[in-house]
């Protein structure tokens, strides 16, 4: 059994298909990234996962539980951070994590949620005054509490300075490391690429690309760009380029092997090619190829 199941999930909001039948599996520690564009329908399938939604068509199972049949067993197991929390703005930050921790079952120490979101020097401030991304390390620091082995995060760095995302990117990999499963969205693909292991992209409801992240990268071609030198022919190039002003963009599966058989072709003519740069395929390159 994967720790979250989705087969042929649709879900209409008000007659518009914002899910359009789509499949997935997480396995236990893994952590997976779902991406795509505003309103591809990456929150309603999570909000279907969480069990705020019920699936129109096909099933989802989360740890091995239907989440609206089985909401109350699916909630003590599982932790949600959602894109808009709901706190009440004269709390403090201890106050708001204290009143959370009267609802869970075997909650972390007050202190320790605090730490792990990197807000224990937030802890007497009031809510009303927390930053946006002080905010969204709030929202972490309550999704934690419960010790969840389940956790879903929608964009949960968005509004974080470097340092925020950076620690935040080492509780999610040592949340991971010690089997906790992980479904995150993010807008920043450096992010999902960095974290995940596993990923699909969304478009319009339905999934156009999806895989182990590695291994879905390597499949794609990378690309070798250099200044075209002055007076040469790109078609008498050894490989096949396209030109965009002076510089030329070669695309290749091995983009190591293309910008070496590039400079043996220059050395052999005495010719240099100024500001080459070798470059992997990257989570953007994929994603701008996948998405309409
Ligand atoms: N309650 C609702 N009523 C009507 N339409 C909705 C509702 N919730 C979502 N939608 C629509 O469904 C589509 C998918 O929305 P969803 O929030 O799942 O997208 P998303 O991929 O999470 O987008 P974003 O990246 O902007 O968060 C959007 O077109 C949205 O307007």
């Amino acid at each position: 059994m994967k720790t979250i199941e989705v087969s042929g999930l649709g879900k209409s909001h008000q007659g518009f298909e914002a899910v359009k039948g789509i499949s997935f599996e997480v396995a236990q520690g893994e952590i997976f990234a779902l991406l795509g564009r505003n309103g591809a329908g990456k929150t309603t399938t999570i909000e279907v996962l969480a069990g705020f939604q019920r699936a129109d068509k096909g099933s989802v199972r989360v740890l091995g539980l239907d989440p609206v049949a089985d909401r109350a067993a699916v909630r003590q197991r599982v932790g949600i951070m959602l894109q808009e929390a709901g706190f009440f703005p004269d709390l403090t930050v201890a106050q708001t994590v204290d009143t959370w921790r009267d609802f869970t079952a075997a909650p972390r120490p007050r202190d320790e949620a605090l730490e792990l979101a990197g807000l224990t020097a937030k802890s007497g401030t009031r809510v009303r005054q927390l930053s946006g991304g002080e905010k969204r390390r709030l929202d972490l620091a309550l999704a934690l509490l419960g010790r969840p082995e389940v956790l879903f995060l929608d964009e949960p760095t968005t509004g974080m300075d470097p340092e925020a995302r950076a620690r935040t990117w080492a509780v999610i990999r040592d949340l991971a490391g010690q089997g906790t499963t992980i479904l995150l969205t993010t807008h920043y693909l450096d992010e999902a690429q960095r974290l995940a292991s596993t990923m699909a992209i969304m478009d319009a409801g339905t999934i156009v690309a999806s895989g182990g992240m590695a291994e879905t990268l390597a499949a794609q071609s990378g690309r070798v760009t250099f200044r075209l030198p002055a007076h040469v022919d790109p078609a008498d190039l050894p490989l096949p380029v396209t030109v965009d002003g002076d510089q030329a963009i070669c695309q290749a599966q091995d983009p190591d092997l293309a910008a070496q058989t590039l400079l043996t072709w220059a050395a052999g003519r005495g010719l240099r090619l100024a500001g080459l740069e070798v470059r992997p395929a990257t989570l953007e390159d994929l994603f701008l190829g996948s998405v309409r």
